[in-house]
């Protein structure tokens, strides 16, 4: 084991270990804070998928310090704390706190701060977080339902979650190379800074960043620099040669999709689904809360639509429709009771037979995920960036795609089908 990483939320995980497979690190990914003395597969990397993004800050921190330390008994050389490419926190935190802790846990004097993903629009340039064309603060994720993104500028953001200093290194060095970076590093570390925000627009400048972190024992970040960490492994003659597979064999059944994602990327791929003649039905927050609607009631209409087209349950809605429901019910409440409707429903779907399942949302897959009880996956096939189909090893027989809100492409939930054999 070479990698250890720490994933705030499951989609996330997924997007990680994705990206490290591809980049030929062999990695599986855990669910859940390990217990104490819990033996991790083996593997060269391992990604802990924790639910930590919007937990209680106390809570993320500790379950993170959990997982650090089985990543550590396993033999991390190094620790990635991966949140999200669009930097999804509150004012509070829980990135500041917990890359807090586990700095001070690993004795870390110096860590990246690089959310930066370019195969899905996320870059980072003087310091401030671009989505696309435009700046986080202007793009859909100032609307999320739990963490809304309304500053885009990552030192400020950073500097509003913790007391330890942040600092930043801009695009010219990073265009200079990695020595420059290192040197960079250096010098704003002698100044006592602990954070430092890095520019980041290509995977180029991705590849530069991960050699300049050879060494760092901690790192936080998006996907994105991973990437560039298998290559110091490498070097070191440390990793086996591997190839990624680009199909799954998926075992005999049903085929289902549930989406708690609002993201504008889940719903226009709702439409697209719905458009296709995918039988869909739309779950309601305040339906739930009533009673009109209920785990039980969902799967059994998943179960009765015909087979030869995937059934979609989906709660997503825009963003006017979200903020009146959590008027009504509150942002948790309302997050809360969807998670867990969708967390029920696909533990009776399995049951039922469903041996091939997207979710899309991050909150949303790891209801789901902790639903199933599954606990361990391993990767396989890249749908789009960021998004694999993986394979339930301990858990029910099934493969799983667990989709980031904002990612895939408008037909994701018609193609992903097509690499399952
Ligand atoms: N109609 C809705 N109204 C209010 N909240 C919702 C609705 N549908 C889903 N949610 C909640 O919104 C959150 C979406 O987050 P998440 O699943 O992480 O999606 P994404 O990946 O797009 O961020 C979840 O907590 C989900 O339960
Ligand atoms: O880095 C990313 O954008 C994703 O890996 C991620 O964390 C997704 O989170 P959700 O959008 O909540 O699914």
């Amino acid at each position: 084991m070479l990698l250890g990483v720490i994933a705030d939320d499951m989609t996330g995980a997924t997007d990680v270990a994705l990206m490290l497979n591809r980049a030929g690190m062999r990695t599986v990914q855990v669910i859940g804070a390990p217990k104490p003395g819990a033996v991790l597969p083996e593997a060269e990397a391992i990604v802990v998928a924790l639910k930590s993004r919007t937990n209680p800050v106390a809570e993320a921190v500790a379950d993170s310090l959990a997982a650090c330390e089985a990543l550590l008994a396993a033999g991390a050389k190094q620790i990635l704390f991966k949140y999200c490419s669009t930097f999804d926190s509150t004012a509070q935190g829980n990135i500041g706190p917990v890359a807090d802790a586990l700095a001070q846990r690993l004795g870390a004097r110096l860590a990246i701060i690089c959310p930066a993903f370019p195969a899905n629009g996320r870059s980072i340039y003087q310091g401030y977080l671009f989505v696309g064309a435009v700046p986080l603060h202007e793009s859909s994720m100032k609307d999320h339902p739990l963490t809304p993104m309304r500053d885009s500028n990552l030192m400020r953001l950073m500097a509003a979650q913790t007391k330890a200093p942040v600092g930043h290194v801009d695009y010219a060095t990073v265009l200079a190379g990695a020595d420059a970076v290192k040197a960079r590093f250096a010098k704003l570390e002698g100044e006592g800074v602990r954070y430092v925000v890095t520019d980041a627009l290509t995977n180029d400048d991705l590849l530069v960043l991960g050699a300049a972190v050879d060494g760092h024992v901690l790192l936080t970040g998006g996907s994105g620099i991973a990437m560039g960490l298998p290559q110091n492994f490498r070097k070191a003659g440390l990793l086996s040669e591997r190839t990624t597979p680009d199909s799954l064999s998926a075992p005999a059944g049903r085929a289902g999709i549930i989406s708690g994602s609002c993201s504008t990327a889940t719903r226009g791929q709702i439409k697209a689904a719905v458009e296709a003649g995918y039988p869909a039905l739309k779950v309601d927050p305040l339906a739930l809360v009533a009673g009109e609607q209920d785990a039980a009631g969902l799967a059994a209409w998943a179960l009765a639509q015909p087979q030869d087209k995937p059934f979609l349950l989906y709660s997503s809605d825009d963003p006017a429709e979200v903020a009146a429901i959590q008027q009504k019910l509150g942002r948790d409440e309302a997050g809360h009771t969807v998670e867990q409707a969708f967390a029920d429903t696909a533990r009776l779907l399995a049951e039922g037979g469903v041996s091939r399942l997207l979710v899309a949302g991050g909150e949303t897959s790891g209801a789901v995920v902790q639903g199933l009880g599954i606990r361990t996956l391993e990767i396989g096939p890249e749908i789009d960036p960021g998004v694999p189909w993986t394979r339930v090893v301990d858990g029910p027989e099934l493969v799983i795609a667990l989709k980031s809100g904002n990612f895939g492409t408008p037909d994701f939930f018609l193609k992903a089908w097509n690499l399952l054999r």
